[in-house]
């Protein structure tokens, strides 16, 4: 039995495939994977039985991903799994931004006893609105989230402008022609009233909007955060909001500092909290799991090189190592020179880092003992697993 430690609520969706798959759920002892939402990694002792860790969502800063591509453990996200969810509680909140629905609502109740309808319709002017149409949103990263909040407000009429350096020829062609594309993060502050940002926390993206991005923004803009606590700097956020620069800010994630501001909306990082993000991310973190813990294929990793090639052989060794020169003609060597025919051999490099799965059809127990523990003799080669082929 293989064991995969879970963190969090994961869906009974994910954890039912990989039972159903032969895999012991939430067993703390020698786990093979390690399968979470949120829960902060930074600070959990990893064991050494560790392969694979895989976060059912799209954020990876909980995960020490540093640390673990060193040890050859293969972290993977799920990207686009809760996108939908994300994008209309972003949507949820660009109207709560225009709208003073909370308030409205706390109005309301407040009213009861007595002609209700007459005092709610003599003290309603307090909470008049403006509307979004015609209105300029900007959209600060173009990802999976970001792209179908662009595409969405444009079918609530407002005018989008996108800004996401990071986009390539399989991402931009999400985004709708009539978003306009900035070149410039100024750009985007200056022309929009509403900014919602959708990227990644980074070291690069720490306080992304900070008070100087703030100063940009057009008097009275709103600003919406359902990215990351620490993408916004909520001191700033505050301070632009009591000198009255900032009209609103709505941010998924709680801060000491926002708490009973009456310009703060707060939800507690529910974005992806629906029963289909939930279910869809948790299904997406399994199978990739089941697949790189049986094929060594790897599907959506943060930290190395997907290679995702049909498992036609009866072995494979997948091999985890530095992306440096000469591993290639090492690694077919070392086979070749231990009597082991390659069938195929397919290579790939991010970064730091290498993987590289040999296929092989003809592969004695005792050849498989050896490589074991000669391969990673190899200078660079990090970690080492084979693959049997169970339908060969
Ligand atoms: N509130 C919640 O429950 C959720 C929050 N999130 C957060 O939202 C973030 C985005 O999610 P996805 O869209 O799914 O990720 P994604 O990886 O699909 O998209 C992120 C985009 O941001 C861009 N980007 C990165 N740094 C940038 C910068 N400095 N300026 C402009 N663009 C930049 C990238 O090029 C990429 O296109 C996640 O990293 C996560 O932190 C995601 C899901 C749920
Ligand atoms: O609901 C969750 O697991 C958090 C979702 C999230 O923040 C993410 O996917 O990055």
């Amino acid at each position: 039995m293989t064991n995969i430690k879970t963190y969090n609520a994961i869906s009974a969706k994910g954890l039912n495939y990989l039972t159903t798959h032969g895999y012991e759920i939430d067993t703390t002892e020698e786990p093979k994977a390690i399968l979470l939402r949120s829960q902060n990694l930074h600070q959990e002792t990893i064991a050494d039985s560790v392969r694979a860790v895989v976060r059912a969502g799209a954020g990876f800063n909980n995960i020490p991903v540093d640390e673990l591509s060193k040890r050859g453990i293969v972290v993977f996200n799920t990207p686009g799994g809760n996108a939908n969810a994300v994008k209309e509680l972003t949507i949820a909140s660009l109207i709560l931004a225009a709208r003073p629905v909370v308030g409205a609502i706390g109005f309301a109740n407040e009213t009861r006893g007595g002609d209700v309808s007459l005092r709610t319709e003599v003290n309603k002017g307090g909470y008049r609105g403006t509307e979004l149409a015609g209105k300029t949103l900007g959209v600060i990263g173009l990802g999976n989230v970001g792209s179908k909040v662009a595409n969405t407000a444009l079918a609530l009429d407002m005018d989008v402008i996108g800004y996401d350096p990071g986009l390539n020829a399989n991402t931009a062609w999400r985004i709708d022609r009539h978003i306009a594309h900035a070149k410039s993060v100024d750009e985007v502050l200056q022309q929009s009233d509403y900014v919602t940002v959708h990227i990644p926390l980074t070291e690069k993206n720490k306080f992304f909007i900070a008070a100087d991005s703030l100063s940009k923004m057009k008097p009275g803009a709103a600003l919406l955060n359902m990215s990351r606590g620490g993408i916004v700097d909520d001191l700033a956020a505050k301070a632009a909001l009591d000198q009255d620069k900032l009209r609103v800010y709505i941010t998924d994630f709680a801060d000491e500092a926002l708490f009973d501001h009456p310009k703060v909306i707060i939800t507690p990082h529910i974005g992806g909290s629906t029963v289909e993000a939930e279910d869809t991310s948790a299904l997406m973190a399994a199978r990739q799991l089941d697949t790189y813990l049986t094929t060594g294929n790897i599907v959506n990793s943060v930290n190395y090189p997907d290679i995702n090639e049909p498992f036609v052989t009866k072995y494979r060794v997948g091999i985890i190592h530095e992306n440096v020169p000469n591993m290639i003609s090492q690694i077919s060597k070392f086979f070749g020179d231990n009597g082991i025919n390659i069938e195929q051999l397919s290579n790939r490099a991010v970064g730091a880092y290498a993987y590289t799965l040999v296929a092989i059809n003809d592969f004695t127990d005792e050849q498989q003992a050896y490589v074991k523990t000669a391969l990673d003799e190899i200078p660079h080669v990090i970690l080492t697993r084979r693959y049997l082929n169970e339908d060969y």
